[in-house]
């Protein structure tokens, strides 16, 4: 188990990649700049995580060719917004682009840092208190996750893993399963290393640091912290902000 000082208080950063081409969104843009409730997406994103006090400051990982961000989010840049801008191929490069940022802004490796995906628009900022409250005392840390609530299939793989004419192969069991949103929380000294190892398989920041031989906490979230992936997640995500304000 990696240990942390004692007796130093820890700050919190929050790292927010944002440098992905939304292939799967049907979008004219990449879809972190889609417009929503009158403001593009990811404004409403940094917008939640701005309003969580114990947040000391968000780092937002952008595309080295972004010419988008000024306009979409203007203003973020200063004292508590920060911008990197060499994101990478895949999310773990610019997640780890952002952690360099954030050691190179004299984050400490006690440090947490919540990494939250851009397209997860809905956040609440009483969510991520939440997790700040199950993870500050933890050694590991952890993250917002919801329990599979429908029947798990298993679909039969075909060469190009297309789920169009796919059928079942298998009934998965779904007892203690969980989709893992974001935030998801560690600290600055456990997370470098993990997502400097091998990243096959590694789709977010917890299955890295479980690579280690780690367990992070789980932490209950809601529903309506989904990541805007697919066209028909637009008009989910527009009626949702809409009713908030
Ligand atoms: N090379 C990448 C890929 C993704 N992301 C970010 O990681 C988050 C979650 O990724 P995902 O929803 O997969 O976004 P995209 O990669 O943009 O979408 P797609 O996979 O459909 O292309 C997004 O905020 C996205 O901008 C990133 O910073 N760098
Ligand atoms: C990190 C994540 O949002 C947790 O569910 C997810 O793994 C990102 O996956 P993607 O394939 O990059 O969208």
């Amino acid at each position: 188990m990696t240990s942390f000082p004692i007796g130093l208080v820890p700050r919190c950063f929050a790292l927010v990649p944002a440098a992905g081409v939304g292939s799967r969104s049907g979008a004219d843009r990449p879809k972190q700049y889609v417009p929503l409730a009158g403001q593009a997406m990811i404004a409403h994103t940094l917008a939640a995580l701005a309003a969580v006090p114990r947040i000391d400051a968000t780092l937002v990982v952008l595309s080295p060719e972004d010419d988008q961000f000024e306009a979409a989010v203007p203003g973020f840049a200063g004292e508590r917004g920060w911008i990197a801008r060499d994101g990478g191929a895949t999310r773990a490069d610019s997640v780890a682009a952002g952690l360099r940022a954030l050691r190179a802004r004299g984050a400490q490796p006690h440090d947490w840092v919540l990494v939250h995906d851009a397209a997860r628009c809905l956040l609440r900022p009483e969510w991520v208190d939440a997790l700040i409250d199950a993870c500050d005392d933890d050694e590991v840390g952890g993250l917002l996750a919801l329990p599979v609530a429908d029947t798990l299939k298993q679909a039969v793989v075909g060469a190009d893993e297309s789920p169009a004419g796919t059928r079942v192969a298998a009934t998965v069991d779904r007892r203690g399963k969980w989709a893992a949103q974001t935030p998801q929380m560690f600290r600055l000294g456990l997370l470098m290393p993990a997502l400097a190892g091998p990243l096959d398989g590694i789709t977010d920041e917890a299955s890295a640091v479980e690579a280690l031989g780690h367990a992070p906490r789980l932490v209950e979230a809601s529903i309506e912290n989904f990541k805007v992936t697919y066209p028909a997640d637009f008009a989910l995500a527009e009626r949702l902000l809409r009713s908030r304000s």
